[in-house]
């Protein structure tokens, strides 16, 4: 099976009401390749205005989401909460997240779990620090985070994997292309020995980093480069650029 190319918009805790729907509004009359995927991820309060203002091709993820069916926990949202505002996806383990919120790889695990079983695909992110990178650490670290994911998740078909090298977001620093390739190759080659062949063959391995119009083509025609998560750069006009990449 082809894997179809897959771009991700993280708008993170960015835009207004206005500028939100300019977004939307952009992407609405936009010509996208029908080739990629393409889901943009508004903050939550946004979500299902945009998912009513969206043309229906592009998907809507949240960025984050609870691993508890319903129930007093403050704050947070459910998977059943996102399905019922037509949202189809959600982004989990970003690196803020990890680091400002404090999630740990088990956590992370319980909620892609608890999402993917109930419905609401994810895309799972991982990636290194620069001292680990330094420290010749990146695959190990990535592998422990994958090993995490694999001790809860079983129904991998519903999981898109982000690398993103944390060094490299927002800091306009992108990891070369044979950096993004190396890692995602070795990510396949996990997934190949540690669940199987097929999910290796399947499964949608992101970058994510720093990525712009001017980068993304070249990033794009790596052997294991399926796709983009976009953060700063999602918020701009140039975006379609980078969802119409392979044209
Ligand atoms: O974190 C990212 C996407 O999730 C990447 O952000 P930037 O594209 O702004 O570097």
């Amino acid at each position: 099976m082809a894997r179809k190319f897959f771009v991700g918009g993280n708008f993170k805790m960015n835009g207004t009401l206005q500028s939100i729907k300019d977004i939307v509004e952009n992407l609405n009359k936009a010509q996208l390749d029908s080739n990629t995927e393409t889901v943009i991820a508004p903050p939550a309060l946004y979500l299902l205005q945009v998912r009513e203002l969206l043309k229906k091709e592009i998907g809507v993820a949240a960025q984050n989401v609870y691993d508890k069916p319903n129930g007093a926990f403050t704050g947070e949202i459910s998977v059943s909460q996102l399905k019922d505002s037509g949202v189809d996806w959600v982004i989990l383990g970003h690196s803020e997240r990890r680091t400002v919120l404090a999630e740990s790889d088990e956590t992370v695990a319980s909620k892609t779990k608890y999402a993917t079983e109930n419905g609401v695909s994810v895309i799972w992110c991982c990636g290194e620090s620069l001292e680990q990178r330094e420290a010749g650490q990146t695959l190990a670290h990535i592998a422990s985070q994958l090993a995490a994911l694999k001790a809860q998740v079983s129904d991998w078909s519903r999981i898109v994997i982000a690398y993103e090298p944390i060094w490299a977001i927002g800091t306009g620093k992108v990891a070369t292309t044979q950096q993004a390739q190396e890692v995602h190759a070795e990510i396949r080659q996990w997934l190949a020995k540690e669940v199987s062949q097929q999910v290796a063959d399947d499964t949608r391995i992101l970058y994510g980093g720093s990525v712009s119009e001017k980068n993304c083509k070249e990033l794009s025609k790596e052997k294991d480069i399926d796709g983009f998560l976009v953060g700063g750069a999602s918020l701009k006009p140039a975006f379609v650029d980078i969802i119409n990449c392979k044209l």
